[in-house]
């Protein structure tokens, strides 16, 4: 197959995610012996532009998982934004080390639908953005040699075959059908419900610099007054790491209690996936 270009394209609020997409797209370029070009579409503005793709373009698509799927407040934008023309497309997903149950499934579903053909799809294990307990340091020295692998393989793959449309489509899981979201538990193993739960500050750390407001991947927080968050907040916890005052947090019972829960379950080290 023809390839002239790699589009790497992440929604990345908290960057494993971006990390990942970066090493495994920028290593598929170099298989393949094309410029790669990065392009992330964390920030609300970033996911009003529509982008079309040629059938000699391969295009690497990367969310987090967000309960078992991919994030639900993302859905509509990546059905709007992307137009694919028979256009390679490598779906990978991120996950902090739990379980990424449904969401390569679902990305690669969404991607068909926009016009594209999967011909490749990774689900990579990271630290969990709940805590800083859980697999911190990954994607690691490991998941790093695991990528470029990846990346061998796919191009592999990519060149062997004389379109996208000829190309196998990757069996993820066994082709078992996208599931239910998942719920999150508390310590106690019942349901947490912490949907509304959104930033609070400690007023006298923050400077009101606007980092914040300006890392919000829902626009959520008010740029005039940061303590202040009317829109909706999807807790990915990117004010929190951007803070250099350590001032945003929350306050959530249950949030806390399903942290407790995730540190005291998902120890073990997951191990990356991929499908071709
Ligand atoms: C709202 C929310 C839900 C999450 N749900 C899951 C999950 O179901 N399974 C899992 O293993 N990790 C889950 N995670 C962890 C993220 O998938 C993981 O930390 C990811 O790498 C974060 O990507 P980023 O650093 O690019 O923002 C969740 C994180 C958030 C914020």
């Amino acid at each position: 197959m023809q390839v002239d270009n790699v589009y790497i394209i992440y929604f990345s609020p908290v960057g494993h995610t971006r990390r990942v997409a970066e090493t495994l797209g920028y290593a598929l370029a170099e298989r393949l012996g094309v410029p790669a070009f990065s392009m992330d579409m964390t920030k609300p503005a970033k996911r009003r532009e529509t982008m079309s793709f040629a059938p000699s373009d391969v295009v690497l698509l990367a969310v987090p998982t967000y309960a078992g799927r991919v994030p639900n407040k993302l859905l509509p934008d990546l059905k709007a934004c992307f137009r694919g023309d028979q256009t390679p497309a490598v779906a990978v997903v991120t996950f902090g080390n739990r379980n990424f149950d449904s969401s390569l499934t679902e990305l690669r579903d969404v991607l068909e639908d926009d016009g594209f053909c999967v011909t490749a799809a990774a689900a990579c294990a990271c630290g969990h953005v709940f805590s800083k307990r859980i697999m911190p340091n990954r994607p690691d020295g490991t998941d790093q040699e695991q990528l470029v692998e990846m990346a061998r393989q796919m191009a592999v793959k990519i060149k062997s075959v004389r379109s996208a449309a000829a190309c196998p489509r990757p069996v993820i899981r066994g082709d078992a059908p996208v599931g239910p979201y998942y719920t999150p538990l508390k310590a106690d193993g019942t349901p947490a419900h912490f949907l509304k739960a959104k930033p609070l500050t400690e007023e006298d750390q923050c400077d009101r610099c606007g980092l914040c407001v300006t890392a919000c991947p829902m626009g959520a927080i008010d740029r005039r007054n940061p303590l202040n968050v009317p829109g909706t907040c999807i807790k990915c916890q990117a004010c929190i790491a951007i803070c250099p005052h350590g001032a945003k947090y929350f306050d959530d019972a249950d949030f806390f209690s399903h942290v407790a829960y995730l540190e005291e379950h998902c120890q073990a080290r997951q191990e990356n996936e991929w499908f071709l």
